[in-house]
C-alpha cells in the first residue's frame, strides 16, 4: 500500500511517500521543507504531491502536527499560521483514511522504531535492573520551535500507545533568584510564561536578552535577535553573555526533566527529542545537566532511577508517524 507520512514542525516539515506491504516498507520519495515558506498546509502538500510524481493515491496519510488534535475540529497549529481542515485536505490527498496526530505523540510513537545508533544514554538509571522497558511507561519532551510532551505506556500485547499532552504550556517555575529574575523579565513581554517560552529556539534567544540585560544593564538593538543556532555557536567560540545564557538554558532544560521524570515516573525511559537537542548535545553531557536534573530535594534520588536517553535521530517525528499510520491501518 502507498502511504505519506508527515512531521510538520513550526520550523521545518519532513514529508515522506512510502510503499507498504507485510515484509517491507520501502521510501519512494522523502523531502524536507522549510514551513515559513508555505501560506498553508495545503500549499506545502500540493508542492509534495508535485515532487513526490506518484501516479497512485495514497492509500493513508498519516500528519504529525505541533498543536492539539481534536477529531473533526480544524486544528490551529501553534506556531505556524495555518489552520487544518481534514475534509478539504482529504479531497486535496485523494486518501481514503487521512489520520492528524500530535507531533509529539508520534515522536513517542517513534521511539519503538529506534536502534541503539540513535540514542546516546544521559543516565542509566535502573534500566539495566529492570531490563529497561518492559511494560514500564516512558515518556517523551523535548524543545524545537516549540515544546513537546508525550507518554507511552504499554498494552496487554507489549504495544505502546502513545498519548499527546500539552504540557510545555504550563507555567514557568523558577528554580533560583537568577530564574525568578528571567521570570520577571519575560513577565514584562508575555501574558503567560510557560516552559516552552522558555524551553524552545525562540526561547534561547528570550534566555540570551536576558543574560544580556542582567550581565550588562543594557540591550542593545543590534544583539537582540540572535536565534537559538546563532547563541549556540557564541558560545561555543566563548563569547562570555551566549556562554550564559547557554548554561542557563541548560539548567532550566534539566529542571523540566526532573519534573518531568517525577510527573510520570519513566521507568521505561525518559527521552529527550526536539530539534535543539541533539544540537546541544555537549550541554546535556555537562555534569551541571544532570547536577540540575536531580535537584529535586527529597525527591532527588526518585529521579536519579530513571534512565534518561537524548535522541540524536532528527526523522524521528516522521518514523512515528509512518509507523502510526501502519499500525492504524493494520487495526482497523
Ligand atoms: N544549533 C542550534 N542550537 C540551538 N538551537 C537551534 C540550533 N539550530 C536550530 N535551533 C533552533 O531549533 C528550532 C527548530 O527546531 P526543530 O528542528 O525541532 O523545528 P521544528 O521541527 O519545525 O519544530 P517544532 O516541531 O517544535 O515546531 C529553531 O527555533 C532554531 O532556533
Amino acid at each position: 500500500m502507498n502511504v505519506i507520512a508527515g512531521d510538520i514542525g513550526g520550523t521545518k516539515s519532513w514529508l515522506a511517500w512510502v510503499q507498504a506491504d507485510a515484509q517491507a516498507t520501502r521510501v519512494c520519495f522523502e523531502h524536507v521543507y522549510a514551513s515559513g515558506e508555505f501560506v498553508s498546509a495545503e500549499a506545502l502538500l500540493q508542492q509534495f504531491l508535485a515532487d513526490a510524481q506518484q501516479t497512485l493515491a495514497p492509500d493513508a496519510v498519516c500528519l504529525a502536527l505541533p498543536g492539539p488534535v481534536q477529531a473533526d475540529q480544524p486544528i490551529r497549529l501553534t506556531n505556524l499560521d495555518w489552520t487544518l481542515e481534514h475534509a478539504a485536505l482529504q479531497a486535496l490527498l485523494n486518501t481514503p483514511q487521512l489520520f492528524f496526530m500530535n507531533d509529539f505523540q508520534a515522536a513517542a510513537a517513534g521511539v519503538a522504531t529506534l536502534t541503539a545508533d540513535d540514542y546516546v544514554v544521559l543516565n542509566a538509571g535502573d534500566s539495566l535492573r529492570l531490563r529497561s522497558g518492559n511494560g514500564e511507561s516512558r515518556v517523551i519532551t523535548g524543545a524545537g520551535t516549540g515544546l513537546g510532551l508525550a507518554w507511552m505506556q504499554a498494552d496487554a500485547n507489549g504495544h505502546y500507545q502513545s498519548f499527546a499532552t500539552e504540557g510545555g504550556h504550563t507555567d514557568f517555575a523558577p528554580a533560583n533568584a537568577q530564574q525568578e529574575r528571567l521570570l520577571a523579565f519575560m513577565r514584562e513581554r508575555f501574558s503567560h510564561v510557560s516552559w516552552e517560552r522558555v524551553l524552545s529556539g525562540p526561547g534561547v534567544n528570550q534566555v540570551y536578552q536576558f543574560c544580556l540585560h542582567d550581565m550588562t544593564g543594557s540591550l542593545p538593538d543590534e544583539l537582540r535577535d540572535r536565534g537559538g543556532a546563532e547563541v549556540n555557536s557564541a558560545a561555543q567560540a566563548g563569547d562570555p553573555i551566549a556562554l550564559a545564557a547557554m548554561e542557563l538554558f541548560t539548567d532550566i532544560y534539566a529542571n523540566w526533566v526532573g519534573n518531568v521524570a517525577l510527573l510520570y515516573q519513566p521507568r521505561g525511559g525518559l527521552y529527550l527529542a526536539g530539534g535543539i537537542s541533539a544540537r546541544i548535545q555537549t550541554w546535556l553531557q555537562t555534569p551541571r545537566f544532570l547536577a540540575a536534573c536531580f535537584d529535586k530535594g527529597r525527591m532527588a534520588g526518585l529521579v536519579q532511577q530513571m534512565p534518561i536517553y537524548l535522541i540524536t535521530n532528527t526523522r524521528l517525528g516522521l518514523q512515528g508517524a509512518l509507523a502510526a499510520a501502519l499500525h492504524h491501518r493494520k487495526t482497523s
